[in-house]
This record gives C-alpha cells, structure tokens and sequence, in this order.
C-alpha cells in the first residue's frame, strides 16, 4: 500500500525553481567578486550586511577586546563543547591510519594522510551567531593538523558577535575575518588584493552560502554541500505529540526553508503532532521562520510498517534523523542514506548541534546519499606511494607492465616498463615490443 501523505510542503518542481534563482544570483556575484576583489566585497557586505569596517580581518587586540566580553560563564560552555567535539574529532583521526603493505615480495604500497594546507571555515550567522559552527570546522581543522585556518562570519546586528569570535580563536583560527555570505567564501576561494586564497572551504550557511561553494568547487575543495537545515522524525507510539512536534519545530526555526518530516506508522500519533505543532507555534518566538519552514515545507508521512518507515527515509535522505521506536537500532544497522542519526527519545538535534560532540555540518539537499557530514577525514588527503625494492620485482612486474601498456596500445608507457626489464631482469626486450 503506497504511504499517505497528511501534510505535503513545496512540490519539487517549486524547490528547483527557488534553487535556479539562487544560482543565478550566486553566478553574478562571484564573477563581480573575482573581477574587482575588495572593492566587490566591500560593497556586498554594504549591501547585504550593511557592514564596512577600516577592515573585514580582526587584528589580535580586537579578538582580544571582544574574547573579555564574553561572560565567564558562557567561556566555560564554549570550552565544555568544543571538549567534546575534539574528543571524538581526536578518536576519528586515531583511526585513519597511514598503510605500508609488501604487496608482492619487494613491492611496498602505501599511503599517507596529509593535511589540507589551508582551509576557510565558514560560520553561519546571519539570523543566528552559530557560535556552534565555528567548533565543528574550525577546532575539528585544527585537530586534522591544517597549518593555515581562515574563519569567517558575517556582523550579527552589525559587528562581530563576541562569543563566535571567541570560538574561532579557542579553536585554533589563524585568521578572522568578519564576512558573511557569498562575499565571504567568494573571497576566501578565489582571494583578493588582502586576502590570500585557501585550497578548501568548509562549513554550513543558508542557501547563498551552500550554493557559492558548490559553484567554487574545483578551483578549491569543500567538504560537502550543507545548506539550510532539514530534520526528519521517524516515530512510533512509543513517544508521544509533544516530543515530536517539539523536535520537529526545534529545527524549522533554522530559516523559512528548513524542510520538517514526520515518518510514522501511527495515524494518532501524527494528528496530535499536526495539532501540537500548531500550540507550540504560538508559543515559540522563532515561530515566524519556524511557521514558514513548517507551511512550504513541512510534512508528515503515514507509513504501514516500519520497512516503509525505512524506504521512505532512506529516499529522503534527510540532515538530521531522529528515531524514537520501538527498533531504534534497526534503523541504525538499516538506514543507508542521512546526514547524522539521534537514536532514542533521550538525546535529540541540538545535543548534536551544539554539545554532544558530534560534527553539525552536515549534508542536505540529498547529499547524504553519497557523502556523510564534516569530520576530521574531510581535512585529510589520503595519497599514495610505492616502491619497488628488488632487481627481480623490478623485472617481474615490468613484464606485467610492458604487455599490459601494449594491449592498450601505449608504447611510450612500455617503454618505461621495458627499460626496467632490461637493466634490472637482464632480458632482451626490442624496443617499442611487449615482454615476452
Ligand atoms: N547543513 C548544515 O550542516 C547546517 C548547519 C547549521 C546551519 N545550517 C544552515 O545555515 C543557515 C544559516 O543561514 P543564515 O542566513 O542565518 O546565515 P548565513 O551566515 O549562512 O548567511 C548570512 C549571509 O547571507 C547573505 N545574504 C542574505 N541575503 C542574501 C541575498 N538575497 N543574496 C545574497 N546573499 C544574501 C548575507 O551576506 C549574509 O551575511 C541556515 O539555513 C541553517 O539552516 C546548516
Ligand atoms: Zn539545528
């Protein structure tokens, strides 16, 4: 029996258009940007920020001046979270180990993990300072070992927010600057006369944000395109409205586009959330980005069984999935498709937001069908080498080579095989022939 859909957002041909239009407006951008370089920032940030400093990068005395108004007790949280995510940032890159195999006997593979040299950390902030984003790329850089760390967010109310600037510098920023948007990655990526270009960009930001750093992928590296929030709730009768609908309304207050999902078995339990949606809506002071996301984008979809349940979410493939069942670890050993997973009604997103340890960059739009969210491994580059110890491996695997190259029809290759067989295996090859 096909689900049944008791509340549908946006249809997808709606969705791609609102992405059209952010592509356009992206494209022009960065071109204005890589055509005029500061001058182009500094009028996008007038325009969009209606910010213009002396300069867009504090200087040490500055991040000084606005680390001491942070209040003691909002330091020490800082600490605390970014105490957990470098914990498990810390276990993560423990287990990318570099490998050195003999192959074949003188033959020696291996690789090596190697830091992205310079990254840009983008942290969100236009409607919220995500003081949190700026531990998820910032510290988790620094744990990877990358020598050069640029971090930039846009003025919250008009200038830097203490506590994310605070963040950034705790985390290991070498570089800050107060910069949001498309004029931020923009700059970062492609460089202007004052800001040297990084090889990579990473973190969140609201659909300008993601889609400018899709448009720059190739001339750097991102980590993934993480663009404005989605949740999905996968639930059963084990927990009841008022959970769900608050898990649900948690993220929709992200933005006006923060796509909300219930995928539940119980018809109940989805009428009351529908219904306690509403009550929390006038209740919650986000409730006008939150109603939004909830009106074009939310849903709630009623499935027989929980292979249904599974289905469904696996093709949505949402940012966040939280499962509250009654086989919470059956979607955890069964889902193939998602961002992060928050098993069971104890923990919820915004431990995983802002506390808990794991990473909050995450992939939406679909991504997590082929990617996971930012981690320590994002900043490593795995390269390989080899060698060849032994005049007899030497000979053995160019033989292999030399036909090899010749079945392709690759004589310069041959060559480079054939030269070997020759000097190291002693064997009479004719030039441009394959190895007997
Ligand atoms: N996927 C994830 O992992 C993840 C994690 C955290 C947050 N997020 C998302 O990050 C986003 C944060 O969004 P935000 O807007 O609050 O902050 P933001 O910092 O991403 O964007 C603010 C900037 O957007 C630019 N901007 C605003 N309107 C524009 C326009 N019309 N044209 C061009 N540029 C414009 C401005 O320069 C401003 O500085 C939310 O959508 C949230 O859901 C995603
Ligand atoms: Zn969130």
């Amino acid at each position: 029996m096909p689900v049944t859909y008791l509340k549908k957002g946006k249809s997808a041909e709606e969705r791609s258009g609102d992405d059209a239009t952010v592509r356009a407006n992206v494209e022009a951008i960065l071109a204005d940007i890589e055509a005029r370089g500061d001058a182009a920032v500094r009028a996008l940030s007038v325009k969009f920020d209606r910010y213009d400093p002396p300069a867009f990068r504090l200087t040490a005395s500055e991040i000084e001046a606005l680390m001491n108004r942070v209040s003691a007790r909002d330091m020490a949280d800082i600490r605390f979270a970014q105490a957990q995510v470098r914990r498990f940032a810390e276990a993560q890159r423990a287990s990318m180990t570099d490998v050195e195999i003999e192959t074949l006997p003188g033959i020696i593979l291996g690789h090596r993990n190697l830091p992205v040299q310079s990254v840009g950390c983008y942290v969100p902030g236009g409607k919220f300072p995500m003081v949190a984003s700026a531990h998820m790329s910032v510290l988790t850089a620094s744990v990877a070992g990358v020598p050069r760390i640029a971090a930039a967010t846009p003025p919250f109310k008009g200038a830097p927010n203490p506590a994310v600037i605070a963040a950034m510098h705790l985390g290991g920023a070498h570089e800050i600057y107060v910069l949001g948007g498309i004029q931020a990655v923009g700059a970062l990526a492609l460089g202007t006369q004052t800001i040297e270009p990084v090889h990579m960009l990473v973190g969140p930001g609201n659909a300008y944000v993601a889609e400018a750093k899709r448009q720059l992928f190739g001339r750097v590296g991102i980590d993934l395109f993480a663009g404005p929030t989605e949740t999905m709730v996968i639930a059963d009768e084990t927990v009841d409205a008022e959970v769900c609908a608050t898990d649900l309304l948690g993220q929709a207050e992200h933005g006006y586009n923060s796509p909300a999902v219930l995928v539940t078995n119980s018809r109940r339990l989805a009428e009351a959330t529908m219904a306690e949606v509403e009550r929390l809506l006038k209740l919650l002071p986000t409730a006008e980005t939150a109603s939004a996301s909830w009106r074009d984008y939310g849903e709630v979809v009623l499935c027989d069984s929980h292979e249904e349940m599974l289905a469904v979410a696996n093709d949505i493939a949402s940012e966040h999935v939280q499962v509250m069942t009654d086989r919470d670890d059956w979607y955890l050993e069964n889902m193939t498709a998602y961002g992060a997973l928050f098993l069971g009604p104890r923990t919820n997103v915004a431990n995983g937001d802002k506390v808990i340890g794991t990473n909050h960059t995450l992939p939406t739009k679909k991504a997590g069908r082929y990617t996971g969210g930012l981690w320590v491994g994002k900043f490593l580059k795995t390269h390989s080498y080899q060698k060849v110890l032994t005049d007899e491996a030497a000979a053995t695997i160019g033989e292999y080579c030399s036909r090899l190259c010749m079945l392709e029809g690759f004589v310069g290759h041959a060559e480079q095989a054939n030269v070997r067989v020759r000097r190291y295996g002693g064997r009479n090859v004719p030039y441009g022939a394959a190895a007997e």
